[in-house]
């Protein structure tokens, strides 16, 4: 079963374009969405939701055309945005009720444990939590409606550390049904590297990577040598190059590096933060950071 397709889709503001030809994500696996600040993660989460009007394109949600009207398949997702949107005058224990009444599949056991464990008051109004307090109970409301698929978008922005810790390790659990799926928008690597199955990275509105985790160490590798011979790599094998006055970084392609790999060079696996920032870092641009100050 197919729990994610996205096909064709665009959508454009006044200065960004949104296109993803294509997005696949089977159910049972865990994708993680990276993207640094301004890449279209939430405008993406916002297009496959129906929450932002689509230009073009479709949005399959397990196979079926996603209708943000239809009943049936929005009971089976689990939705966290960014910017939780609860009402403002409403307690916990009253928007509990509404989530009750819509979602057949309600824990109300897990919801008590929840909150206790992120120490959610239940009789403060939404306008009365912190930022913090108010994404804990979005990801609590979430989970307490045992959903299929959860679609997150940076659960963990403004979480504490030991909160944030707690939520990854009942995501961790969470997933180890595994007919359940997920996908994760985050900038945080650290949140997906254990967890994800795939990993898609998107820079400018456009996909620039989507592939299992492992392939990301099965195909890639970072190559350290001395700056004088950078130009030993020959370009078709560099997706990313770093180069300094002494040294130079570059992320390549396993197979096409191989035969020219010099005495002097040092090989290493990426981790998938490794990989995420080669990739998405702008040559001149983010290696003139010291200059600025
Ligand atoms: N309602 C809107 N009107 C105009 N431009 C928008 C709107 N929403 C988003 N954008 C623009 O679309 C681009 C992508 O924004 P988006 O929020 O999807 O990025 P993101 O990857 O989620 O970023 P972040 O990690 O900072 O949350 C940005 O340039 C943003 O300014």
């Amino acid at each position: 079963m197919i729990a994610l397709r996205v096909e064709n889709l665009v959508k454009t503001y006044k200065d960004f374009r949104l296109e993803i030809p294509e997005l696949t994500l089977e159910s049972g696996y865990i994708m993680g969405l990276l993207g640094r600040n301004g890449a279209g993660k939430t405008t993406l989460i916002k297009c496959i939701l129906d929450l932002a009007k689509k230009e073009s394109g479709q949005v399959f949600i397990f196979e079926k055309l996603f209708d943000s009207d239809e009943i049936e398949t929005k009971q089976r997702l689990g939705i966290v945005m960014e910017t939780p949107v609860l009402p403002a005058n409403y307690k916990p224990k009253e928007i509990k009720q509404i989530f009750l009444a819509f979602y057949k599949t309600w824990d109300e056991k897990l919801f008590k444990k929840l909150c206790d464990l992120f120490e959610i008051d239940q009789n403060k109004k939404i306008l009365q939590l912190s930022k913090g307090t108010i994404m804990k109970l979005s990801i609590a409301l979430a989970l307490s409606t045992k959903p299929d698929f959860l679609i997150l978008d940076e659960p963990t922005s403004g979480l504490d550390p030991v909160a944030r810790n707690q939520f990854i390790e009942i995501l961790q659990s969470f997933v180890q049904s595994e007919e359940k799926t997920v996908f994760y928008s985050t900038h945080i690597v650290s949140d997906i590297e254990n967890v994800a199955d795939f990993v898609t990275i998107i820079d400018g509105g456009k996909i620039i990577f989507s592939a299992s985790r492992e392939s990301i160490e099965e195909e890639f590798c970072i190559v350290k040598g001395p700056a004088k011979e950078a130009d030993k790599v020959p370009a078709r094998a560099v997706l990313s190059m770093k180069k300094g006055s002494f040294s130079f970084e570059a992320l390549c392609k396993k197979k096409e590096i191989e035969r020219f790999l010099q005495p002097g060079f040092v090989v290493e696996k990426p981790s998938i933060e490794k990989f995420y920032v080669m990739l998405v870092r702008k040559d001149e641009k983010d290696d003139k950071v010291l200059e600025i100050l």
